[in-house]
Protein backbone atom coordinates (compact mmCIF):
# COMPACT_ATOMS: atom_id res chain seq x y z
CA UNK A 1 0.00 0.00 0.00
CA UNK A 2 1.43 3.44 -1.13
CA UNK A 3 0.63 6.64 -0.02
CA UNK A 4 -0.07 9.31 -3.06
CA UNK A 5 -1.54 13.24 -2.58
CA UNK A 6 -4.68 12.69 -4.82
CA UNK A 7 -3.27 15.06 -7.67
CA UNK A 8 -0.43 12.48 -7.87
CA UNK A 9 -3.02 9.71 -8.13
CA UNK A 10 -4.26 9.87 -11.50
CA UNK A 11 -4.17 6.15 -13.21
CA UNK A 12 -3.25 4.55 -9.88
CA UNK A 13 -5.76 1.59 -8.50
CA UNK A 14 -6.93 2.43 -5.10
CA UNK A 15 -7.26 -0.36 -2.41
CA UNK A 16 -10.28 0.54 -0.56
CA UNK A 17 -13.82 1.92 -0.80
CA UNK A 18 -13.89 5.76 0.10
CA UNK A 19 -17.25 6.39 1.84
CA UNK A 20 -19.18 9.38 1.22
CA UNK A 21 -21.70 10.39 4.18
CA UNK A 22 -24.81 13.10 3.77
CA UNK A 23 -26.30 13.49 7.41
CA UNK A 24 -29.79 12.18 6.99
CA UNK A 25 -29.25 11.26 3.33
CA UNK A 26 -26.90 8.58 1.79
CA UNK A 27 -24.55 7.15 3.62
CA UNK A 28 -22.39 4.63 0.51
CA UNK A 29 -19.12 3.94 -1.65
CA UNK A 30 -18.54 6.83 -3.81
CA UNK A 31 -15.59 5.62 -5.11
CA UNK A 32 -14.85 1.69 -4.96
CA UNK A 33 -11.60 -0.54 -4.38
CA UNK A 34 -10.34 -1.07 -7.75
CA UNK A 35 -11.40 1.87 -9.27
CA UNK A 36 -8.71 3.88 -11.27
CA UNK A 37 -8.42 7.27 -10.15
CA UNK A 38 -9.23 9.81 -13.35
CA UNK A 39 -8.62 13.35 -13.23
CA UNK A 40 -12.71 14.06 -12.72
CA UNK A 41 -12.50 12.35 -9.66
CA UNK A 42 -9.47 14.63 -7.60
CA UNK A 43 -12.52 17.79 -7.09
CA UNK A 44 -14.78 14.91 -5.26
CA UNK A 45 -12.10 13.10 -3.69
CA UNK A 46 -10.61 16.71 -2.21
CA UNK A 47 -14.66 17.32 -1.18
CA UNK A 48 -14.62 14.02 0.47
CA UNK A 49 -11.48 15.23 2.58
CA UNK A 50 -9.30 12.91 0.78
CA UNK A 51 -5.85 15.01 0.09
CA UNK A 52 -4.23 11.49 0.16
CA UNK A 53 -4.94 8.25 -1.20
CA UNK A 54 -3.81 4.85 -0.52
CA UNK A 55 -3.31 2.79 -3.91
CA UNK A 56 -2.73 -0.42 -4.11
CA UNK A 57 0.93 -2.35 -3.13
CA UNK A 58 0.50 -6.00 -2.80
CA UNK A 59 2.40 -7.69 -0.31
CA UNK A 60 3.22 -11.57 0.38
CA UNK A 61 1.82 -12.80 3.70
CA UNK A 62 -0.44 -9.68 4.05
CA UNK A 63 -4.42 -9.96 2.82
CA UNK A 64 -6.32 -6.57 1.79
CA UNK A 65 -9.66 -6.06 3.95
CA UNK A 66 -12.20 -7.36 1.48
CA UNK A 67 -10.03 -10.89 0.41
CA UNK A 68 -9.55 -11.27 4.53
CA UNK A 69 -13.55 -10.84 4.62
CA UNK A 70 -14.13 -13.28 2.15
CA UNK A 71 -11.92 -16.07 3.92
CA UNK A 72 -13.50 -15.15 7.21
CA UNK A 73 -17.15 -15.84 5.57
CA UNK A 74 -16.37 -18.61 3.32
CA UNK A 75 -14.94 -20.51 6.71
CA UNK A 76 -17.64 -19.48 9.00
CA UNK A 77 -20.46 -19.99 6.77
CA UNK A 78 -22.98 -23.36 6.92
CA UNK A 79 -25.78 -24.89 4.88
CA UNK A 80 -28.49 -22.10 4.11
CA UNK A 81 -26.11 -19.44 3.90
CA UNK A 82 -24.59 -17.48 1.08
CA UNK A 83 -22.44 -14.99 0.77
CA UNK A 84 -22.27 -11.07 -0.59
CA UNK A 85 -19.91 -9.40 -2.32
CA UNK A 86 -17.78 -7.17 0.09
CA UNK A 87 -18.71 -3.83 0.72
CA UNK A 88 -16.47 -1.08 2.13
CA UNK A 89 -14.81 -4.16 3.85
CA UNK A 90 -18.00 -6.16 4.64
CA UNK A 91 -19.62 -9.53 3.77
CA UNK A 92 -23.14 -10.32 4.66
CA UNK A 93 -24.29 -13.42 5.18
CA UNK A 94 -27.86 -14.49 3.79
CA UNK A 95 -30.31 -17.14 4.34
CA UNK A 96 -30.56 -19.16 0.67
CA UNK A 97 -33.49 -20.57 2.75
CA UNK A 98 -37.02 -19.32 5.22
CA UNK A 99 -35.78 -22.15 8.24
CA UNK A 100 -33.98 -22.43 11.55
CA UNK A 101 -30.66 -19.86 12.24
CA UNK A 102 -28.38 -21.88 14.45
CA UNK A 103 -25.51 -19.92 15.80
CA UNK A 104 -22.60 -21.75 17.14
CA UNK A 105 -22.46 -19.25 20.12
CA UNK A 106 -19.14 -20.71 21.51
CA UNK A 107 -17.23 -20.41 17.81
CA UNK A 108 -18.65 -16.96 17.42
CA UNK A 109 -17.42 -16.06 20.85
CA UNK A 110 -13.72 -17.67 20.39
CA UNK A 111 -13.51 -15.67 16.63
CA UNK A 112 -14.31 -12.42 18.17
CA UNK A 113 -11.75 -12.87 21.00
CA UNK A 114 -9.13 -13.35 18.00
CA UNK A 115 -8.16 -9.34 17.83
CA UNK A 116 -8.86 -6.98 14.34
CA UNK A 117 -11.54 -9.71 12.89
CA UNK A 118 -15.15 -9.24 13.82
CA UNK A 119 -18.23 -11.79 13.31
CA UNK A 120 -21.83 -10.24 14.56
CA UNK A 121 -25.06 -12.60 13.93
CA UNK A 122 -28.48 -12.23 14.59
CA UNK A 123 -29.82 -14.36 17.77
CA UNK A 124 -29.72 -18.31 17.28
CA UNK A 125 -32.83 -20.53 17.30
CA UNK A 126 -34.72 -18.59 15.38
CA UNK A 127 -37.16 -18.41 12.14
CA UNK A 128 -35.56 -16.24 9.55
CA UNK A 129 -37.08 -15.66 6.14
CA UNK A 130 -35.20 -16.66 2.93
CA UNK A 131 -32.46 -13.41 2.20
CA UNK A 132 -32.12 -12.10 5.21
CA UNK A 133 -28.93 -11.31 6.89
CA UNK A 134 -28.00 -12.99 9.29
CA UNK A 135 -23.94 -11.95 10.29
CA UNK A 136 -22.03 -10.00 8.81
CA UNK A 137 -17.77 -10.03 9.09
CA UNK A 138 -14.95 -7.89 8.39
CA UNK A 139 -11.83 -7.31 9.50
CA UNK A 140 -10.71 -4.31 11.79
CA UNK A 141 -7.47 -2.92 9.58
CA UNK A 142 -7.44 -2.30 6.03
CA UNK A 143 -4.31 -5.08 5.95
CA UNK A 144 -4.46 -7.92 7.97
CA UNK A 145 -1.60 -10.19 8.45
CA UNK A 146 -3.10 -13.68 7.14
CA UNK A 147 -1.85 -15.99 10.09
CA UNK A 148 -4.64 -14.20 11.96
CA UNK A 149 -7.08 -15.37 9.31
CA UNK A 150 -5.38 -18.73 9.67
CA UNK A 151 -6.35 -18.26 12.81
CA UNK A 152 -10.08 -18.45 12.34
CA UNK A 153 -9.73 -20.39 9.06
CA UNK A 154 -8.90 -23.11 12.26
CA UNK A 155 -10.94 -22.41 14.33
CA UNK A 156 -13.98 -23.08 12.28
CA UNK A 157 -12.11 -26.81 11.39
CA UNK A 158 -12.29 -27.40 15.03
CA UNK A 159 -16.09 -26.44 15.46
CA UNK A 160 -18.16 -26.70 12.49
CA UNK A 161 -20.55 -24.10 10.71
CA UNK A 162 -20.94 -20.77 12.73
CA UNK A 163 -23.60 -19.85 10.73
CA UNK A 164 -26.23 -22.07 9.79
CA UNK A 165 -29.97 -22.23 8.41
CA UNK A 166 -31.57 -25.11 9.31
CA UNK A 167 -34.56 -26.27 6.99
CA UNK A 168 -37.75 -26.83 8.63
CA UNK A 169 -39.63 -30.43 7.70
CA UNK A 170 -43.10 -30.70 6.93
CA UNK A 171 -44.75 -32.71 9.64
CA UNK A 172 -48.11 -34.71 10.18
CA UNK A 173 -48.85 -32.88 13.56
CA UNK A 174 -52.22 -34.77 15.76
CA UNK A 175 -53.54 -32.66 18.03
CA UNK A 176 -55.55 -33.32 21.09
CA UNK A 177 -58.08 -30.25 22.68
CA UNK A 178 -59.28 -31.00 26.21
CA UNK A 179 -61.23 -29.69 28.86
CA UNK A 180 -65.07 -30.55 29.95
CA UNK A 181 -66.19 -27.43 27.96
CA UNK A 182 -65.27 -27.69 24.64
CA UNK A 183 -65.82 -31.59 24.63
CA UNK A 184 -69.41 -30.93 25.81
CA UNK A 185 -69.74 -28.12 23.48
CA UNK A 186 -70.49 -25.20 26.16
CA UNK A 187 -67.98 -23.25 24.60
CA UNK A 188 -66.86 -22.98 21.18
CA UNK A 189 -62.97 -24.41 20.63
CA UNK A 190 -60.69 -21.40 20.19
CA UNK A 191 -57.81 -23.16 20.62
CA UNK A 192 -57.02 -25.11 18.15
CA UNK A 193 -57.34 -23.00 15.46
CA UNK A 194 -54.62 -20.40 16.80
CA UNK A 195 -52.21 -23.42 17.29
CA UNK A 196 -52.92 -24.92 13.77
CA UNK A 197 -51.78 -21.76 11.93
CA UNK A 198 -48.97 -21.24 14.10
CA UNK A 199 -48.03 -24.99 12.75
CA UNK A 200 -48.87 -24.22 9.27
CA UNK A 201 -47.15 -20.88 8.87
CA UNK A 202 -44.00 -22.81 10.19
CA UNK A 203 -45.20 -25.31 6.98
CA UNK A 204 -46.35 -28.13 8.57
CA UNK A 205 -49.97 -29.48 8.51
CA UNK A 206 -52.49 -30.88 11.15
CA UNK A 207 -53.64 -34.13 9.94
CA UNK A 208 -56.11 -35.00 12.80
CA UNK A 209 -57.82 -33.51 15.73
CA UNK A 210 -59.11 -35.06 18.99
CA UNK A 211 -61.62 -33.69 21.16
CA UNK A 212 -61.55 -35.09 24.68
CA UNK A 213 -62.80 -34.47 28.14
CA UNK A 214 -61.25 -34.29 31.45
CA UNK A 215 -60.21 -37.59 31.87
CA UNK A 216 -56.57 -39.34 31.84
CA UNK A 217 -57.38 -42.18 30.09
CA UNK A 218 -59.59 -40.70 27.19
CA UNK A 219 -56.33 -38.06 27.38
CA UNK A 220 -54.27 -40.82 26.87
CA UNK A 221 -56.30 -43.03 24.14
CA UNK A 222 -55.78 -39.89 22.01
CA UNK A 223 -52.62 -39.53 22.27
CA UNK A 224 -52.00 -43.61 21.47
CA UNK A 225 -54.39 -43.64 18.22
CA UNK A 226 -51.91 -40.15 17.09
CA UNK A 227 -49.04 -42.27 17.96
CA UNK A 228 -51.10 -45.47 15.94
CA UNK A 229 -51.37 -43.34 12.77
CA UNK A 230 -47.64 -42.16 13.16
CA UNK A 231 -47.90 -38.30 14.04
CA UNK A 232 -44.50 -36.49 13.38
CA UNK A 233 -45.53 -34.35 16.52
CA UNK A 234 -48.59 -34.57 18.92
CA UNK A 235 -49.72 -30.96 20.46
CA UNK A 236 -52.20 -31.16 23.29
CA UNK A 237 -53.76 -27.91 24.30
CA UNK A 238 -55.17 -26.84 27.87
CA UNK A 239 -55.32 -28.73 31.32
CA UNK A 240 -51.28 -27.41 31.87
CA UNK A 241 -52.06 -26.35 35.29
CA UNK A 242 -53.00 -26.85 38.73
CA UNK A 243 -56.79 -27.43 38.61
CA UNK A 244 -57.70 -31.26 39.55
CA UNK A 245 -59.50 -31.60 36.36
CA UNK A 246 -56.37 -30.33 34.74
CA UNK A 247 -54.83 -33.93 33.62
CA UNK A 248 -52.66 -33.65 30.26
CA UNK A 249 -49.38 -34.21 31.91
CA UNK A 250 -50.97 -37.26 33.66
CA UNK A 251 -52.36 -38.48 29.83
CA UNK A 252 -49.76 -37.68 28.31
CA UNK A 253 -47.47 -40.31 31.26
CA UNK A 254 -50.39 -42.85 30.66
CA UNK A 255 -49.54 -42.53 27.33
CA UNK A 256 -46.56 -43.99 27.83
CA UNK A 257 -44.74 -40.21 27.54
CA UNK A 258 -41.39 -39.68 29.15
CA UNK A 259 -41.42 -35.94 30.10
CA UNK A 260 -38.53 -34.24 29.39
CA UNK A 261 -39.63 -30.70 31.11
CA UNK A 262 -43.15 -29.93 32.77
CA UNK A 263 -43.12 -26.26 33.45
CA UNK A 264 -40.71 -23.99 31.73
CA UNK A 265 -38.95 -20.50 32.82
CA UNK A 266 -40.71 -18.56 29.89
CA UNK A 267 -43.58 -15.80 30.88
CA UNK A 268 -45.58 -16.31 29.12
CA UNK A 269 -45.44 -20.46 29.03
CA UNK A 270 -44.90 -21.29 32.19
CA UNK A 271 -46.95 -24.15 32.18
CA UNK A 272 -45.64 -25.50 29.14
CA UNK A 273 -44.29 -29.21 28.85
CA UNK A 274 -42.31 -31.29 26.49
CA UNK A 275 -42.33 -35.00 26.48
CA UNK A 276 -41.41 -37.54 24.21
CA UNK A 277 -42.92 -41.16 23.69
CA UNK A 278 -40.44 -43.02 21.90
CA UNK A 279 -38.62 -40.20 19.29
CA UNK A 280 -41.94 -38.32 18.72
CA UNK A 281 -42.75 -35.20 20.34
CA UNK A 282 -45.67 -34.24 22.44
CA UNK A 283 -46.04 -30.71 23.26
CA UNK A 284 -48.41 -29.53 26.24
CA UNK A 285 -49.72 -26.53 25.85
CA UNK A 286 -50.91 -23.89 28.62
CA UNK A 287 -53.83 -21.25 28.31
CA UNK A 288 -51.67 -18.74 27.11
CA UNK A 289 -50.72 -20.49 23.93
CA UNK A 290 -54.31 -19.25 22.50
CA UNK A 291 -54.20 -15.81 24.51
CA UNK A 292 -50.92 -14.47 24.08
CA UNK A 293 -49.61 -13.46 20.59
CA UNK A 294 -46.03 -14.91 21.24
CA UNK A 295 -45.40 -17.91 23.87
CA UNK A 296 -43.02 -20.46 25.08
CA UNK A 297 -44.79 -22.29 22.08
CA UNK A 298 -43.25 -20.20 19.06
CA UNK A 299 -39.89 -20.38 20.59
CA UNK A 300 -39.77 -24.52 20.40
CA UNK A 301 -41.94 -25.27 17.60
CA UNK A 302 -39.32 -24.21 14.89
CA UNK A 303 -36.76 -26.12 16.35
CA UNK A 304 -38.41 -29.15 17.02
CA UNK A 305 -39.31 -28.56 13.15
CA UNK A 306 -36.00 -28.37 12.20
CA UNK A 307 -35.06 -31.55 13.27
CA UNK A 308 -33.95 -31.04 17.09
CA UNK A 309 -34.83 -32.88 20.07
CA UNK A 310 -35.09 -30.73 23.16
CA UNK A 311 -33.61 -31.54 25.85
CA UNK A 312 -34.34 -30.39 29.46
CA UNK A 313 -31.09 -28.21 28.92
CA UNK A 314 -32.76 -26.47 25.90
CA UNK A 315 -35.46 -25.94 28.37
CA UNK A 316 -33.26 -23.77 31.12
CA UNK A 317 -31.66 -22.05 29.01
CA UNK A 318 -34.65 -20.44 27.69
CA UNK A 319 -35.07 -18.40 31.37
CA UNK A 320 -32.48 -15.39 30.03
CA UNK A 321 -34.77 -13.54 27.22
CA UNK A 322 -37.99 -15.66 28.39
CA UNK A 323 -39.51 -12.80 29.89
CA UNK A 324 -41.95 -11.11 27.05
CA UNK A 325 -42.69 -7.46 27.40
CA UNK A 326 -46.20 -7.67 25.84
CA UNK A 327 -45.95 -4.84 23.48
CA UNK A 328 -49.23 -3.51 22.41
CA UNK A 329 -48.08 -4.28 18.98
CA UNK A 330 -45.62 -7.86 18.91
CA UNK A 331 -42.84 -7.31 16.67
CA UNK A 332 -41.37 -10.63 17.46
CA UNK A 333 -38.89 -12.46 16.12
CA UNK A 334 -37.40 -8.53 15.94
CA UNK A 335 -37.24 -8.51 20.26
CA UNK A 336 -35.64 -9.92 23.04
CA UNK A 337 -38.03 -12.64 23.90
CA UNK A 338 -36.18 -16.07 23.10
CA UNK A 339 -33.34 -14.48 22.75
CA UNK A 340 -30.60 -16.79 25.16
N1 LIG B 1 -53.83 -21.22 40.82
C1 LIG B 1 -53.25 -21.23 39.64
N2 LIG B 1 -53.97 -20.92 38.57
C2 LIG B 1 -53.40 -20.86 37.35
C3 LIG B 1 -52.05 -21.14 37.22
C4 LIG B 1 -51.33 -21.52 38.35
O1 LIG B 1 -50.14 -21.85 38.29
N3 LIG B 1 -51.97 -21.54 39.54
N4 LIG B 1 -51.48 -21.01 35.99
C5 LIG B 1 -52.09 -20.08 35.08
C6 LIG B 1 -51.47 -20.13 33.81
S1 LIG B 1 -49.91 -19.54 33.74
C7 LIG B 1 -52.16 -20.57 32.69
S2 LIG B 1 -51.49 -20.39 31.14
C8 LIG B 1 -53.40 -21.23 32.80
C9 LIG B 1 -53.19 -22.64 32.26
O2 LIG B 1 -54.32 -23.07 31.89
P1 LIG B 1 -54.51 -24.54 31.36
O3 LIG B 1 -53.57 -24.88 30.29
O4 LIG B 1 -54.60 -25.47 32.51
O5 LIG B 1 -55.87 -24.32 30.68
P2 LIG B 1 -57.31 -24.69 31.20
O6 LIG B 1 -57.42 -24.62 32.69
O7 LIG B 1 -57.64 -25.96 30.53
O8 LIG B 1 -58.14 -23.48 30.59
C10 LIG B 1 -57.89 -22.17 30.95
C11 LIG B 1 -58.94 -21.28 30.26
O9 LIG B 1 -58.87 -21.40 28.86
C12 LIG B 1 -60.10 -21.88 28.33
N5 LIG B 1 -59.85 -22.87 27.28
C13 LIG B 1 -59.09 -23.98 27.37
N6 LIG B 1 -59.12 -24.66 26.23
C14 LIG B 1 -59.90 -23.96 25.38
C15 LIG B 1 -60.32 -24.15 24.04
N7 LIG B 1 -59.92 -25.22 23.31
N8 LIG B 1 -61.11 -23.23 23.47
C16 LIG B 1 -61.53 -22.16 24.17
N9 LIG B 1 -61.18 -21.92 25.47
C17 LIG B 1 -60.38 -22.82 26.07
C18 LIG B 1 -60.79 -22.54 29.50
O10 LIG B 1 -62.17 -22.59 29.29
C19 LIG B 1 -60.36 -21.62 30.64
O11 LIG B 1 -61.14 -20.46 30.62
O12 LIG B 1 -53.83 -21.40 34.12
C20 LIG B 1 -53.58 -20.28 34.96
N10 LIG B 1 -54.14 -20.50 36.26
O1 LIG C 1 -47.62 -20.12 31.89
MO1 LIG C 1 -49.20 -19.64 31.56
O2 LIG C 1 -48.62 -21.18 31.00
O3 LIG C 1 -47.99 -18.40 31.39
O4 LIG C 1 -49.54 -18.17 30.84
Amino acid sequence: MLKVPVEKAVGMILCHDITEIVPGKFKGCAFKKGHIVREEDIPKLLRLGKENLYVWEKKEGVLHEDEAACRMARAVAGSGVALTEPTEGRINLLSTLRGLLKINVGALQAINNIEQVMLASLHTNQVVEINTVVAGTRVIPLYIDEKIIEQVEEQCAGYGPVVEVKPLASLRVGMVVTGSEVYKGRIEDRFSPVVKEKIENLGSHVFRKINVTDDTRMIAGAIQSLMVEKADLIVITGGMSVDPDDLTPAGVVAAGGKIVSYGAPVLPGAMFMVAYIGETPVLGLPGCVMFAKSTVFDLVLPRIMAGEVIDRRDIVALGHGGLCRGCPTCRFPACSFGKV
